[in-house]
């Protein structure tokens, strides 16, 4: 089989603008960044048509290293939608650098389920991911130089909370110091970088309604604490004007198409594991004022971008899902049931079977919110009949809906029953009302334990003592309403990456509190999660390269 990018460069694309008209979308608010690319107004937005949008979001079985294919499945979907008459628009977030030349590879989806122009996407895109990276280093250098040229005033902060991003994977980056050599050179100070993607600029562009709810957000950024415990904010550095400026195109969703030729909104990129793991909800709504169905994903696992999905995202948009679609691999659920990884590809029922403890206790989760669930199973070549039909019964029995997603290798056509089965499933047994994890006036350690306990499956949480100060500033600070968005490993239910399958009844430690002020989310880091990723043995850089003018090794 071709390459993602050898398929991707063998199709022929719509210009934006007929792709844009294809959906009702007028050719002149069509911002064009190069032939297939475009930036849409979020004016353009029209709430009644999203109230009768149905709204369906793709997550998965917990995360192999390899991502089980959710970005894949989801443009399937919309692909096998269109396929049988119906206007969908599948709506997705931005690929990082980090992942792209790191481990797992872009994030455009793959074979002949992809968006595209692939490359562009997976690289520089529109250029939102360098506009959020300026704009959170543009803070850290105004607050240094704030801090610089009023210390002869005796004005200094206790505790600096705010650290710095790039869209790269480095971990020589994670723990800094700044202001080495002369005075000139500034105040020294530790400091770091996490990755762009666990930027809270990220989380506040995805979650913004407006330009003017960017420009709030931003001023209340939280940077750190005076002497007398008081919080310095942005708004005290009366730069947020200047800041939003530097995001004031970022904010506006892109549009690009699929490998059919249908329209794709392609608009922030937090990660899941350690952010909130959603595209905006600016291009999650636009998509839904032109599109009769919106198949939107969440990062990783149901446990970490569906949880997030409900009890962040919806619960500050209004938005409903109509359906839930997990999808499952085999080669994912035999990880799951103790079969090693180099051994995953393999025919293994035994194996196939133990991993299904995975999926029952995501599904119990899915339920616990009041969704409509349809299992997908992702289809690999490696996979047998007898594997499919397991886990067919196995649905069935759960009194779940599955289809086989075939859109990888055969596009559209192959993820057509998996289309009727999701218009069927929504207009005969739509998901119910949303039921959130915890309730706003919650405190933020039941936020926490209501979460951990009921969908990750702890026993036990515990804090230190940093976590615990913080917790006591969030209380002072008024705030304590604001959504938890927990970092953990994508790899486990528990914070543990070491523990697959289904495990229940273990401790689970906050180790920090990160204060999203502007955001309005309040970030636990649990375990040994860090937010700025390093580059594996095996970069996926060693396989990209530039050859006769064509780009060769992205997926
Ligand atoms: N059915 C499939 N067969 C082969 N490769 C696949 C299949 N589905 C996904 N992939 C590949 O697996 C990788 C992860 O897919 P992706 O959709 O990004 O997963 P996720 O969004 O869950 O991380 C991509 O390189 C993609 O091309
Ligand atoms: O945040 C993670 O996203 P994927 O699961 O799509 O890699
Ligand atoms: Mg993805």
């Amino acid at each position: 089989m071709k390459s993602d990018i050898e398929i991707a460069r063998s199709i022929e694309l719509k210009k934006i603008k007929q792709v844009a008209e294809g959906i009702g979308i007028p050719r002149e608010e069509v911002e064009n960044y190069g032939r297939y690319i475009a930036k849409i107004p979020e004016q353009l937005i029209d709430e009644e048509k999203v109230k009768k949008s149905n709204l369906i979001l793709v997550t998965a079985i917990t995360a192999t290293k390899a991502g089980i294919g959710k970005t894949t499945v989801s443009i399937g979907l919309a692909l096998g939608l269109n396929k049988i008459g119906k206007n969908a628009i599948v709506a997705l977030r931005e690929p990082s650098l980090g992942p792209c030349f790191g481990m797992k590879g872009g994030a455009a989806g793959g074979g002949y389920a992809q968006v595209l122009p692939m490359d562009k996407i997976n690289l520089h895109f529109t250029g939102d991911f360098h506009a959020i990276t300026s704009a959170h280093n543009m803070i850290s250098a105004l607050l240094d130089n704030y801090l610089y040229q009023n210390q002869a005033k005796g004005f200094g902060l206790k505790e600096i909370l705010w650290r710095r991003v790039l869209d790269v994977n480095d971990r020589s980056l994670r723990s800094i110091v700044v202001g080495l050599g002369p005075k000139s050179n500034g105040i020294t100070q530790e400091s770091g970088f996490d990755i762009t993607p666990a930027s809270e600029i990220m989380a506040i562009l995805c979650l913004s309604k407006d330009v003017s709810d960017l420009r709030r957000r931003i001023e209340n950024i939280l940077l750190g604490f005076t002497y007398d415990d008081q919080p310095f904010t942005v708004k005290d550095l009366g730069v947020a004007g200047a800041i939003t400026v530097l995001l004031k195109d970022a904010i506006h969703p892109n549009l690009v198409q699929t490998t059919e030729g249908t329209a794709a909104f392609v608009h922030g990129g937090p990660f899941a594991n350690i952010a909130h793991g959603c595209n905006s909800i600016l291009a999650t709504k636009l998509a839904m004022s032109f599109g009769d169905y919106v198949i939107t994903e969440a990062g990783f696992g149901a446990d970490l971008g569906a949880e997030k999905f409900y009890n962040i995202k919806c619960r500050k948009s209004g938005l409903q899902p109509r359906l839930t679609v997990i999808v499952a691999t085999a080669q994912g659920l035999k990880m799951h049931g103790g079969v090693s990884l180099d051994r995953i590809k393999e025919p293994n029922m035994e194996g196939l079977k133990e991993g299904l403890r995975n999926l029952d206790k995501h599904v119990r989760n899915l339920r616990s919110f009041g969704q409509t669930i349809i299992v997908a199973f992702n289809k690999f070549a490696s996979d047998t009949d007898e594997e499919m039909e397991l886990l067919r019964e196995h649905c069935e029995q759960l009194g779940v809906g599955f289809a086989i997603n075939n859109a990888f290798s055969e596009g559209g056509e192959g993820a057509v029953d998996m289309a009727r089965l999701v218009v069927d499933t929504i207009e005969n047994n739509p998901s119910e009302s949303l039921r959130y994890t915890y309730k706003e006036e919650d405190s933020i350690q039941q936020k926490i334990e209501k979460v951990a306990t009921n969908i990750y499956g702890a026993s036990v949480i515990t804090y230190s003592s940093i976590a615990r100060n913080r917790i006591k500033l969030i209380e002072k600070m008024g705030i304590t309403h604001y959504p938890v968005c927990i970092a953990k490993t994508q790899y486990s239910f528990s914070a543990d990456p070491k523990i697959y399958g289904a495990v229940n009844n273990f401790e689970f430690h906050i180790k920090d509190i990160v204060i999203n002020n502007g955001a309005e989310m309040i970030v636990a880091i649990a375990g040994e999660i860090l937010r700025m990723p390093g580059l594996p043995k095996e970069p996926q850089a060693l396989h990209i390269d530039i050859v006769d003018g064509e780009i060769e090794g992205l997926s």
